[in-house]
Formats: C-alpha cells, sequence, structure tokens
C-alpha cells in the first residue's frame, strides 16, 4: 500500500450515513450505486483484496468486482478466505471451482496457531482450549485486546474469544501479510443491527487494533431478497451462456431451464438445500427444505440460531475489527 496511507486515498467516509436499503427504491439504483462503490474502491487502493466465503453477499460482491474490472480494465483484487476450521466442506470445492472459473487469485488466510493445537488434539467445535496453549500473539489477544481472564475458551466461532482469534486475528494477519489497504466486503445494511450505520467507504486506522485500512462496502444498499433477484435477473445470465437473458426465478431445487444444472451457477448448493446464510456447520441451521430466495425472506429471520447476534457480541466483535 501507499506509504501515506489513508492521505492516499480520495473517497468520502461519509457516503450513505443515515441511508437504508429504501433509499435505493429498484434493483437498478442499487445495481448502480454497487458499481460505483466498487469503481472508485478499484481505482483509489493500491491494493484492494475481496473477503469471499462462496456465500450470497460475497459472491454478489466479486461479480460486481468482475465487471467492473473487466469493463475499465482494473486488474482483479485477490480474495481473502477466512478458514476458520468449520465450514462446510462444500463451500471450498464452489469457491476454488468459480475463482479459477472468474481468474480470481485465491488465498487462504488461517489463525495457523489455533489451528495446530485443534488438529493435534483432534478438537471438535465446542472443545476446550487452553490460554496457555496458544502463541504469544493469541494471547496478546486475548489478555490485552478481548480483556478475557479465563484459563480457557470453547473453539466455537459464535463466541467472544472464538470468533476474534478464528477470524479477526486471521483476516489481520492476512492484510499485513499482503499488505492490503481496501478489505472489499459484502456487508448489508438489513442482516445485522450493528452494521446498519456502516458506510460505503469506512475507516478502520487505529494502529493498535489492526494494521490501518478501509473497508469498502459496495451491497449495504441490497436488502435479502434484492440479492436474490440480483443473482436470478442479472448475475446468473451473465454467467451461464444456457440461462435465458431475461432472467428467470426457480419455483423448486430442480426447477433450471432446459441444459442448466445446479452446478452451472455460481450460487451455492447449500441454498438449493435451503440453507438462508453460510456461517459454519455448527452455527447454522436451516428451517425448511426449501430453497432460500423462496423462503419467507420479509416474515423470517436470514441468521437463525447465530449466537454471535445476540446481545452486544456483534457490535463488540466489530469495534475490534470484525466485518
Ligand atoms: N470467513 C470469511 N472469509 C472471508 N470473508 C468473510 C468471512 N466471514 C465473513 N466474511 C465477509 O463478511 C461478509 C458478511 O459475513 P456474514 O455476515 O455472512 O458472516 S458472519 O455472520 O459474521 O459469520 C461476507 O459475505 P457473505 O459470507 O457472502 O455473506 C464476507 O464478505
Amino acid at each position: 500500500m501507499s506509504d501515506d496511507f489513508p492521505a492516499s486515498v480520495d473517497v468520502d467516509y461519509t457516503d450513505g450515513e443515515g441511508e437504508s436499503p429504501d433509499d435505493y427504491p429498484s434493483i437498478q439504483h442499487k445495481i448502480e450505486k454497487a458499481v460505483e462503490v466498487t469503481r472508485r474502491g478499484l481505482e483509489q487502493y493500491d491494493n484492494p483484496a475481496v473477503m469471499w466465503t462462496g456465500g450470497k453477499d460475497s459472491t454478489l460482491t466479486l461479480y460486481f468486482i468482475n465487471q467492473v474490472a473487466e469493463e475499465y480494465g482494473y486488474e482483479k483484487p485477490t480474495a481473502v478466505f477466512i478458514d476458520h476450521f468449520q465450514h462446510f466442506d462444500s463451500i471450498t470445492d464452489f469457491v476454488e471451482h468459480w475463482a479459477d472459473e472468474w481468474g480470481i487469485d485465491l488465498v487462504y488466510a488461517r489463525n495457523d496457531d489455533v489451528g495446530a493445537y485443534v488438529e493435534e488434539h483432534g478438537l471438535e467445535p465446542g472443545d476446550d482450549i487452553p490460554v496457555d496453549a496458544l502463541s504469544e500473539h493469541n494471547q496478546h489477544h486475548i489478555r490485552e485486546i478481548l480483556e478475557f481472564e479465563e484459563d480457557a475458551f470453547p473453539f466455537l466461532l459464535d463466541t467472544y474469544v472464538g470468533n476474534h482469534l478464528l477470524k479477526t486475528v486471521a483476516l489481520n494477519d492476512a492484510l499485513e501479510e499482503y499488505d492490503i489497504d481496501g478489505v472489499i466486503s459484502g456487508v448489508r445494511w438489513d442482516e445485522q443491527e450493528a452494521r446498519a450505520d456502516e458506510t460505503f467507504f469506512s475507516p478502520r486506522h487505529d494502529p493498535d487494533l489492526f494494521p490501518p485500512h478501509d473497508r469498502i462496502q459496495p451491497i449495504l444498499q441490497f436488502a435479502e431478497t434484492d440479492v436474490w433477484d440480483a443473482f436470478w435477473n442479472f448475475v446468473v445470465p451473465d454467467t451461464v451462456d444456457a440461462f435465458p437473458d431475461e432472467g428467470y426465478i426457480p419455483q423448486a431445487d430442480d426447477d433450471l431451464p432446459e441444459g442448466v444444472t445446479q452446478a452451472d451457477v455460481p450460487i451455492s448448493p447449500k441454498y438449493f438445500a435451503g440453507f438462508r446464510s453460510l456461517g459454519s456447520e455448527v452455527s447454522t441451521e436451516k428451517t425448511t427444505e426449501e430453497p432460500a430466495w423462496l423462503q419467507n425472506l420479509e416474515g423470517t429471520t436470514e441468521r437463525a440460531g447465530r449466537a454471535q447476534d445476540k446481545e452486544d457480541l456483534m457490535e463488540r466483535l466489530r469495534d475490534l475489527g470484525y466485518m
């Protein structure tokens, strides 16, 4: 990144302040804004990276990145997948396949020190990890930054220590290793109260907490239902030759146009099987077998079962650098 970051970057940190999805009345308005933010991000940052999980939000974000990079001739940013050791198996096949298809350089960020302990002791999610078995770096985060005083913590993502070590520390280390100045992510205003006040460009400049960088958030203005609209009307028709150009919304998991299979579309099979979100194997529940986009999106919650969302946990995790 540039030596004089953030002075080298010309973005409006207040863009999006006080707004909600309703301020963008149609899918066209939402897409126009996503393209504008993505273009500015690719133009202004020396070394942006996209945070990609194979989930619908980050895959939609990556679609805008691909479009903008191809149209305006920007280099495609590296995609960072934070491997927290509790993903659904099928997710890595999915990201590897589409990274290859779209010519994306994909890297994995991991907290290797925690990973080594988990592997060596054959831990299952929920088992305890003793603090003193970890590296100084991790112990510094646990004691000084999180101010956690107990001797052990559970190997679980949706907890204060687990989420911070497995995701935020892994992310921070990757920011440093790859010298990333712009983190492009797929967070949305409507998915989590703690994200409702985010702006399209959001500073993370405190060097005591993370390597200084900005967050670039092109799809804040998409509600869950808009994400699916964008997939079936734009992303899939643009990606799959045999898919009708005017778009089509499948009414069941096998209701795909002639000549198109689930493997052809850049939508994880988990959504076809009824998952609404893909957090982790242990924290994500599905409530029905219906494909995600056909469910009662407005009347039920997208993040059923995420302990992370309880009380003020998400807010505290975000203050320390989580997405
Ligand atoms: N493990 C990992 N690796 C890379 N990038 C990640 C990761 N977790 C979150 N993100 C980024 O944040 C976006 C929103 O995440 P989620 O709300 O689905 O995650 S979570 O509920 O907090 O686990 C998410 O988009 P989606 O996963 O598509 O929703 C990513 O852009």
